[in-house]
């Protein structure tokens, strides 16, 4: 909430309280600033104005919400920072806690700006898919210079008050009372010339090349954005400013907004934003929920396995400021895993720059290293991150409830086993819950937190604090095989792994998906991740390898096709990236740079002449729908099952742990916006090309809700007997 100080000659202060955006719950009154500085100009005991918040925040910006609602209404920002900035008496912005977006805007308005050294601030309305279209794209050039402005609008950043200062965003920055000190400055500032701190009156400052400065930028710009369109067009109205008069500027400006606003990309990013938070309030299937549970301190944990996870995993408790016991089977391991952790934390701390002192990970009562279970008598948590292997987990879940305290929460890292069978290993299987990273553990935002049958809802409560406090975003889910994100991704690799039986090659599947927007494609991802690891999976559940009955057909288990094509790469030590082939060839071993391998070309006609497949073109429609679709539809049973509460949490784990383009929304959001009649239609046509193959059979909630009549996102979970959505 804003509010406006009368600075009067007397040096009494006038306050009228004036809401202007939201803290940011509420609306936008922007009538009453109209009406509020008009009065000021108007009133000759009126020597200045200043701007600041309330409950010690400047502004969020504007409500979010409000621009997906049809019924956006209401006077336009723009013109109303241009009457701030018009006054004729001095108008100064004291900013506290937050300035963003339209609150930002605001403040550019004024002719001075003075920040509390916590106050952050930013113009993050590219995030959510806009720009900031309140003349901030033409004032923060001539106020900080074209390559520092393009950095902030371009990425949504939020700055520390102190880099506002070096950047000239800020005049001044203060420690005390930042309205008291606004209140001083003003009263200097009475009579002063104020042309020169009209914003919108001063040239862009120049920069020597600055064609060329521009060409790199947008090259620069398009490579992050990924086919989101609000960086380009954050990029274009900055552009603008270097070329044409203000007014012009302004124009151009709300141009690409209103392209923005009506884009779609816009609506799934203001989703996404909104379903990143609704995750937080977490329910389970019995009923427990985040209203009721309390999450317990964290004071000190312990991570067993120092493989690639579990250095991650390390990594990030480090950084989360905790404390951290670190365990390995034997030395050897222990020092690997060591220096591996030691060398990610110098890398973190390079990163970090000053803020990485407080990491201290040289002190041992911080980052501990040992061979010793007795070393987790006290910890109040534990993460176990070994392999996979069901066998190896219960039996370290034995040792652990015989050695911690009975309050620690005992998590498991897994990808998909069985969090109730590995908690029936322990006498306190309420403590045990499952925390799925994702690879690198360190950077990857997403945790998925796993209730068992037991589960506590402290348990619960726990994981989703130490998520954050991690700062990443825990999305609560049931026990399945392979829970939320892992369940959803068989269906689409199976997908992607039968279209090269039937004609396709590697590297078209991949390119389709990642022109819809993935980060990477499924063979890419494979190689990369190594194909092995599937294969030892697939082997555990019989599927492949010595376990095999004989006279299995190769393209069938248990009455359903199955594709042995990527058992057959790994028997020809083809892994991916660590062999130097897999999907794809590279210049070397751990070699990055994928290339089609006209080996695997010739592998896969010879396979189809084998088991007399007629090779035929498929095209990008088939290979994007029946991917995704069919990823889609495992969502709906997901829902149906209650595995996950909401449409929204299946979004939150595809955007943050799977790549999915974030400007998408999420794919259910995907589906939302596709039409579930469509998909429904497109799902029953595949079903019956391909009736061995059960995952492309519509979901029956799919079909209960185009029943339904199609009904929006926030509507599906009313329909499906089971909890409703958060948003
Ligand atoms: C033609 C007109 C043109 C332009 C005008 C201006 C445009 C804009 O201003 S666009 C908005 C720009 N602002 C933002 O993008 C800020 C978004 N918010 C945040 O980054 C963060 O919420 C925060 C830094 C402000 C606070 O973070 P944190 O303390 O971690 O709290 P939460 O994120 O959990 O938020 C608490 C609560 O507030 C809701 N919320 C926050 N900001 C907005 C907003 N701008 N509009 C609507 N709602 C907002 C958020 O959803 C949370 O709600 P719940 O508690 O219900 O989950």
């Amino acid at each position: 909430m804003l509010r406006l100080l009368l600075v009067c000659s007397c040096k009494r202060i006038r306050q009228f309280s004036y809401t202007i955006f939201s803290n940011p719950k509420f609306n936008i009154f922007l009538q009453a600033l109209e009406d509020g500085l008009k009065r000021a100009d108007a009133d000759p005991s009126v020597k200045a104005v200043m701007i600041c918040g309330e409950n010690g925040k400047f502004s969020a910006g504007a409500d979010i919400q409000g621009f997906s609602s049809p019924k956006r209404q209401g006077i336009a920002l723009g013109p109303l920072v241009s009457l701030i900035e018009r006054s004729e008496k001095p108008v100064v912005a004291a900013i506290e806690g937050i300035a963003l977006g339209g609150g930002l805007e605001v403040a550019l308005g004024c002719h001075f700006r003075v920040a509390h050294v916590q106050a952050r601030m930013g113009l993050p309305e590219v995030t959510i898919g806009l720009l900031p279209g309140a003349e901030g794209t033409q004032r923060l050039p001539r106020l900080i210079g074209v390559p520092a402005a393009l950095d902030l609008i371009t990425t949504g950043r939020h700055i520390p008050a102190t880099e506002a200062l070096k950047l000239g965003l800020v005049d001044e920055v203060v420690e005390e009372n930042t309205v008291e000190a606004g209140i001083r400055l003003a009263n200097k500032l009475i009579g002063q010339p104020l042309g020169p701190r009209r914003l919108s009156l001063k040239p862009i400052p120049r920069l020597p090349n600055m064609e060329a400065f521009l060409s790199e930028a947008l090259v620069k710009v398009k490579k992050q954005a990924r086919g989101c369109l609000a960086p380009e067009l954050c990029f274009q109205a900055v552009k603008a400013a270097t070329e044409q008069p203000f007014a012009d500027g302004v124009r151009r400006e709300r141009e690409l907004f209103n392209i923005l606003l009506t884009s779609g990309q816009a609506q799934a990013l203001q989703y996404a934003f909104f379903a990143e938070r609704a995750v937080q309030r977490w329910t389970t299937l019995s009923g427990a929920s985040w209203k009721s549970a309390s999450p317990q301190p964290i004071r000190r944990a312990a991570v067993i396995g120092l493989g690639t996870m579990g250095r991650g995993i390390v990594t990030s408790l480090v950084k989360a400021n905790i404390p951290v016991v670190a365990l390995e089977q034997d030395v050897e391991y222990l020092n690997t895993g060591r220096k591996a952790v030691m060398l990610l934390l110098e890398r973190e701390a390079m990163k970090m720059g000053q803020d990485a002192q407080s990491l201290d990970f040289h002190n041992p009562a911080r980052l501990q290293f040992t061979v010793d279970f007795d070393g987790l008598r006290d910890v109040d948590l534990v993460i176990e991150a070994v392999f996979e292997n069901m066998a190896l987990k219960k039996e370290i879940f034995k040792k652990l409830s015989g050695i911690c305290k009975p309050g620690a929460f005992l998590c498991t890292n897994t990808s998909a086993l069985n969090i109730d069978e590995i908690a029936s290993a322990t006498s306190h299987p309420q403590q045990v819950i499952g925390t799925h990273f994702f690879s690198p553990a360190h950077v990857m935002r997403l945790l998925e937190i796993i209730y068992g049958r037991h589960t506590s809802p402290a348990a619960i409560a726990t994981a989703m604090q130490l998520a954050k406090a991690m700062k990443k975003v825990g999305v609560v889910v049931g026990n399945c095989f392979g829970f939320v994100g892992n369940r959803m991704m068989f269906p689409y690799v199976q997908q992607a792994v039968f279209l090269l039986e039937e004609g396709s090659r590697p590297e078209n599947v991949d390119q389709v998906i990642e022109d819809f927007g993935f980060k990477i494609g499924p063979f890419r991802m494979s190689d990369l991740a190594g194909l092995d690891v599937g294969w030892r999976s697939r082997k555990g559940q019989g599927l492949t390898g010595a376990s095999l009955p004989p006279g299995t057909p190769a393209r069938q288990r248990h009455g359903r096709r199955y594709s042995p094509l990527p058992d057959l790469l790994c028997e020809q030590g083809r892994f991916g990236q660590k062999t130097g082939k897999g999907w794809y060839q590279y210049e070397k071993a751990g070699g990055r740079t994928a290339r089609p391998d006209p080996w695997l070309h010739s592998f896969l006609s010879e396979y189809r002449d084998t088991h007399q497949i007629k090779t035929r073109f498929i095209d990008q429609e088939e290979i994007l729908e029946r991917c995704l679709f069919s990823l889609i539809n495992e969502g709906f049973n997901i829902l149906a099952e209650g595995i996950a509460s909401g449409p929204e949490h299946l979004d939150v784990i595809y955007i943050n742990g799977y790549g999915w383009p974030k400007h998408k929304g999420g794919p259910m959001f995907h589906a939302s916006t596709v039409g579930l009649p469509r998909i429904l239609a497109k799902l029953q046509k595949y079903s019956e090309a391909h009736p061995d193959v059960p995952e492309l059979r519509p979901s029956a909630f799919l079909k209960k809700l185009v029943a339904a009549g199609n009904p929006p996102l926030k509507e599906w979970m009313s329909c499906s007997g089971s909890q409703s959505s958060k948003l």
